[in-house]
Formats: structure tokens, C-alpha cells, sequence
């Protein structure tokens, strides 16, 4: 029998996931889990609490260490990166809390994170040229701030705050974008909003997404990976996985 961690990755993959496990103290949070996602593709990793979701993204980002197995990123080995490196490979992480600077405006939290200025100082004082500004408002028009640009960041409402962050995200220009539970807490009419957003980054770019809102995920999903204690149980369309009795058992039915 094959055995999946021999296998190459398939270069039109921009993420191969393959025989990926970590244990915490003998406990397999994530066992033996492979997962392939396209470019341009939207994949929403749904399941029940505790089923290791956000350790995949941890593991991907690279704020947990691996116990085995392999994340290919457009054939660079991640298992074997450090957290920074693993962004400026091209892939960025939002978490569920927004981290923006409050006390900033959008502009600013734009400015700053725009690659050329990673830290305050720098973004702070280095010359607005005219493609970083033009990159701002590129951002800002597509995470629906172009008329906030200068209000200060915590009078945004909760789900603007969202968007700036994914904003910030976007201006380094990753080609995967890993996200957290994107819409909770929005508004009906904020997550179409996010719904027509993320439709308009996987132009370009591809999202893995963990989300607990089945109309959303319907709505965005291009495919549904349910994983199930730390595997997966069920892969496909939405309306495959909606229909699987052992995913509805699981989950779904709850
Ligand atoms: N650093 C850690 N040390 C020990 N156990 C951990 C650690 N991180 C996660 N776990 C455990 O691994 C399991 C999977 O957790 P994870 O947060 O990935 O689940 P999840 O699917 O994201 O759940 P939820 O929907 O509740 O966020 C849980 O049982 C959790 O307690």
C-alpha cells in the first residue's frame, strides 16, 4: 500500500497536507491528516468543537510544531520553517480576535503593514510614495474602508475591524490566506459583505477558512473538508457533505 508521506506533491496544489499528526502528551490532536487545496480554490474546514481545526491552522502557520508528516506551500517544505518565515513565504493567518492597532487609523494599520515597514518605525516614517498609496486604497476599496480611511481604528464597528485585519493580511500580498472563523459575530448583511470578499480574494489568491456557520460556508465553500477527532471524516461539495450520514451523525445533526 502507498503510504502517503512518500508521495509528491502535485504542483498545481498550492497546499499538499500530508500524514500530518500532533500529539499534546499522547493525545493526537491532528492524526494523519492530508489535505490538498488548489489555487483560487475556497476550502472550509468545518466540525464538531475540539476536532483539531485550529490546530491545522496552527500547524500550517507554524506556531505548532509538527510531531509528523508534511505541509508542502508550493513545494516548500513548512514543517521546516519558523512562524516568520512561513509569512514571507506567502501565507498569512488571521485569528478570531482582531489585531489591529486601536489607536491608529485605517490608513495607518494599512501603512504599517505594507512589506516595506514591518515594524512601527519604519512604517511610521518611511516615505508614503505613490505605490503604497495606491495600494492602500486598492486594499481599503476591497475590505469595503475606502470612505474610513482616516478614522481611528476603534471606531470601527466589530465586523469593520474584521475586514481591516484581513486588509492588513492582503497588502502583503500572500498567496494563501488562512482564516479563523471570519464572520463571527457580524451582522446578516457583514457577512455577505465577507461572503463577496473572499469571493474577490480567491481571484487571485486561495483561502482555507474555519467556519461553524453553514449558510456561510455554503455560500463561500468551494469544497468542505469535516474533520472528525483530528482526521478527516468527510471531503467534497457542500451538498456531498451535507448529505453524509457520518458527517450528520457527528456533527451536522446536532
Ligand atoms: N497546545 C495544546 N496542548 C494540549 N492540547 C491541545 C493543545 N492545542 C489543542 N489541544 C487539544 O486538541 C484538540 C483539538 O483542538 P482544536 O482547538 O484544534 O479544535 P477545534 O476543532 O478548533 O475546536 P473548536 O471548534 O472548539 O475551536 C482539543 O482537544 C484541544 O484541547
Amino acid at each position: 500500500m502507498q503510504q502517503p508521506k512518500q508521495t509528491t506533491a502535485r504542483k498545481d496544489f498550492v497546499l499538499s497536507v500530508e500524514g500530518l499528526t500532533v500529539s499534546f502528551d499522547g493525545f493526537k490532536a491532528v492524526d494523519d491528516l492530508s489535505l490538498y487545496v488548489e489555487e483560487k480554490e475556497i476550502r472550509v474546514i468545518i466540525g464538531p468543537n475540539g476536532a483539531g481545526k485550529t490546530t491545522v491552522l496552527d500547524l500550517i502557520c507554524g506556531r505548532t510544531k509538527a510531531t509528523q508528516g508534511s505541509i508542502k506551500f508550493k513545494q516548500k517544505e513548512l514543517t521546516k520553517l519558523k512562524e516568520h518565515q512561513i509569512v514571507h513565504a506567502g501565507v498569512g493567518r488571521k485569528f478570531q480576535n482582531p489585531s489591529i492597532y486601536e489607536d491608529l487609523t485605517v490608513f495607518e494599520n494599512l501603512e504599517i503593514s505594507y512589506p516595506r515597514g514591518r515594524n512601527v518605525w519604519g512604517a511610521l516614517t518611511f516615505k508614503r510614495d505613490q505605490a503604497v498609496q495606491d495600494k492602500i486604497m486598492e486594499i481599503a476599496e476591497m475590505v469595503f474602508l475606502s470612505d474610513k480611511l482616516h478614522d481611528q481604528a476603534d471606531l470601527l464597528s466589530h465586523g469593520q475591524k474584521q475586514w481591516l485585519e484581513i486588509g492588513m493580511l492582503l497588502i502583503q500580498d500572500p498567496e494563501l490566506l488562512m482564516l479563523d472563523e471570519p464572520v463571527a459575530g457580524m451582522s446578516v448583511a457583514e457577512r455577505k459583505q465577507t461572503a463577496a470578499l473572499l469571493q474577490s480574494i480567491t481571484q487571485q489568491r486561495s483561502v482555507l477558512v474555519i467556519e461553524h456557520d453553514m449558510q456561510f460556508v455554503e455560500d463561500i465553500a468551494d469544497r468542505v473538508t469535516v474533520l472528525h477527532q483530528g482526521k478527516v471524516l468527510s471531503e467534497g461539495s457542500m451538498q456531498r457533505v451535507k448529505n453524509d450520514p457520518k458527517v450528520i451523525e457527528v456533527y451536522l445533526g446536532h
